[in-house]
């Protein structure tokens, strides 16, 4: 891990957008290939980058059966109690649609309906993500969408993984797809023979999949363009640093390109973190990602005091945020910029990741300035309710038709016009 005393954020300028550029042209290839030659290239390209000669893109039901069987009980226990504190937050987030009545009988108002169809991308490359389903798909289902898609790559063993399918069918999503990468992007974006097109493709994946989703932007929505996995703790002499270098560790795990930083007040601290890491990482089985992980990006910063800490987080605008100082409630309202906050000893990173219920699908590379996690806002549409009467067009229509010719449309003064009485 790199030790920065000096405040220099610098190394920010070489993360973000910039690394799309190299798999542009990769990615552009792939989607038009799958306009024109729909399954055939969905096929190809599962063949050539995932190595599984299908039979067939859906995902084979008879296997559902077979994940029940094959998984254990209790990890079918863990998921359903997950959903159901996914579901029980995401609920909260409901937009309601509301209108008032004036005086004057005029009504206005605001109508929020579901998008009809989302196609939900859950990572399948170097890991399986059952909880990526419940992430991406619940939200989607709470606010009401008719159909949702899921797509994921198959595995090695040329199916896609048990616990994705296990999870979906314990929260009801029956269209799924075993196709991964840009072309599974594609293929939601434009349809082929056998995967019809959606209105919006959320979840996260890898460069090739982000580059995609980027690509495909205005042919349908996405939610976000997220990068690999972020994490941020800000703590003092307080934390455990066995803890914190378990934690640092979660998101490296993930990618090569996953971020990993301590922040910290304490010289001494640092070092105990940094020594545990080196502890932990060997036993882990992803032990080459995480090593690369921190090696290219892991960072600890040292600050002289709370209010530069905290001056750090805001600009380092992580996914994922962990305060571990004596008084956490006293930084939290400080902090502007965080995807998700995680406060005190016992709010380790991967509370959020499972279980607690907030979504997982997070903005990354600093993009905590200006958006959110995955909601249920993020399924659903307003469209404006405008309602004039008699009463309101004569009281008002005179100041509308002046606003109209000062911007020189006179066909649009004339239309209220029409309406006035004199
Ligand atoms: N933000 C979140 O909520 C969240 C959750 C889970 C995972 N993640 C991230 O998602 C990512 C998952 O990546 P992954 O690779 O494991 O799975 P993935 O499903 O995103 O990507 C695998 C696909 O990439 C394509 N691909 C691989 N090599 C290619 C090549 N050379 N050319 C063209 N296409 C190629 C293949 O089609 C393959 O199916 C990681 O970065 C992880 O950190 C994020
Ligand atoms: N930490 C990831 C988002 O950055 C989400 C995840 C899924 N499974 C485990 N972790
Ligand atoms: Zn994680």
């Amino acid at each position: 891990m790199q030790w920065i005393e000096n405040g220099d954020l610098s190394f920010l300028d070489n993360r973000g957008m910039n690394g799309f550029l190299e798999y542009e042209k990769a990615v552009r290839e792939i989607i038009a290939k799958v306009r024109v030659n729909g399954d055939k290239a969905l096929l190809s390209y599962t063949k050539q980058f995932d190595h599984v000669d299908l039979e067939t893109l859906h995902a084979d039901s008879e296997h559902i059966a077979t994940a029940y069987r094959d998984l254990p009980g209790t990890f079918i226990e863990v998921i359903k109690e997950a959903a159901g504190n996914i579901r029980s937050f995401h609920e909260k987030q409901k937009p309601d649609s509301w209108d008032v009545t004036h005086a004057d009988g005029s009504r206005l108002g605001q109508r929020v309906t579901p998008l009809d169809a989302v196609g939900v991308y859950v990572p399948g490359g170097t890991a399986a993500y059952p909880s990526s389903v419940l992430m991406g798909a619940i939200p989607a289902l709470v606010a009401g969408v008719k159909r949702i898609v899921l797509v994921s790559p198959p595995q090695k063993n040329g199916e896609i993984s048990d616990g994705v399918l296990a999870a979906a069918n314990e929260i009801g999503i029956k269209e799924i797809y075993q196709v991964g990468g840009a072309q599974a992007i594609a293929a939601l974006a434009y349809g082929t023979e056998t995967i019809k097109p959606v209105d919006k493709i959320v979840g996260p994946g890898n460069i090739y999949v982000t580059a995609a989703k980027k690509e495909v932007f205005g042919t349908v929505a996405i939610d976000s363009l997220a990068g690999p996995s972020e994490i941020v703790i800000l703590a003092d002499d307080s934390a455990n640093p066995d803890w914190l270098a378990a934690d640092l560790l979660s998101q490296a795990e993930h990618d090569p390109l996953s971020m990993a930083i301590l922040v910290t007040t304490s010289k001494s601290l640092g070092k105990a973190v940094e020594s545990h890491i080196q502890k932990q990482v060997r036993s882990l089985p992803r032990a080459e990602i995480a090593k690369k992980s921190l090696d290219d990006f892991g960072k600890i910063i040292l600050v002289e005091d709370y209010d530069d800490g905290i001056k750090t987080v805001n600009k380092l605008a992580p996914e994922h945020l962990e305060i571990v100082v004596t008084n956490p409630e006293q930084i939290l309202p400080e902090v502007r910029h965080a995807g998700a906050i995680f406060i005190g000893a016992y709010s380790s990173e991967p509370v959020g990741d499972y279980f607690a219920g907030p979504n997982h699908i997070i903005p990354t590379n600093r993009t905590a300035r200006y958006s959110s996690p995955l909601s249920v806002e993020s399924f659903v549409k307003r469209s404006s309710i405008i309602q004039y009467s008699f009463e309101a067009m004569q009281n008002n229509g005179r100041k509308i038709a002046e606003f109209a010719r000062y911007e020189g449309l006179e066909a649009h003064a004339r239309a209220i016009e029409k309406r006035i009485q004199e």
